[in-house]
């Protein structure tokens, strides 16, 4: 698949976002290694830090469905810029991703910048950490 083609399966999720509160929709798209995708939209809430990012979505979608072999993730707004996902989402990209998985961001202009977790979150804190703290190899 093109990550064109995956940047339009995350744009269709545009239209799906719930977001009466930022009135800012944000939608996303995984490809998995097996061909499946999992699509996402960012879901608010009354109660604000309740709501959950559209990268977001799509991860605990394919986590959820017992598939972790992520291969591309594609993730679009309306914005100026190709939009940048948050500290939250980064984190846990950083929990299933590969350093060099495949990163899409688009802005409104459909333009398209490729990243990876590795660059968009360096020094993150691991399992690997956590298990070195708690004694473990
Ligand atoms: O990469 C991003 C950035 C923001 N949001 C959501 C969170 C909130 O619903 C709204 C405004 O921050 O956009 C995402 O879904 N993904
Ligand atoms: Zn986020």
């Amino acid at each position: 698949m093109k990550r064109e083609e995956l940047m339009n399966l995350a744009k269709e999720m545009l239209d799906k976002a719930y977001v009466p509160y930022s009135k800012f929709p944000v939608g996303a798209a995984i490809l998995m290694k097996s061909g499946k995708v999992y699509q996402g939209c960012n879901i608010e809430n009354a109660a604000y830090p309740v709501s959950c990012c559209a990268e977001r979505v799509a991860i605990f979608k394919a986590v959820s469905e017992g598939d972790k072999d992520f291969d591309q993730l594609a993730v679009i707004a309306n914005t100026d810029r190709p939009v940048s996902p948050c500290g939250s989402c980064r984190q846990v990209m950083a929990e299933f991703f590969s350093p060099d998985t495949p990163i899409y961001m688009a802005s409104r202009t459909g333009e398209i910048e490729e990243t990876t977790i590795e660059k968009l979150l360096p020094y993150s804190f691991t399992t690997a950490d956590l298990r070195s703290g708690q004694g473990e190899k």
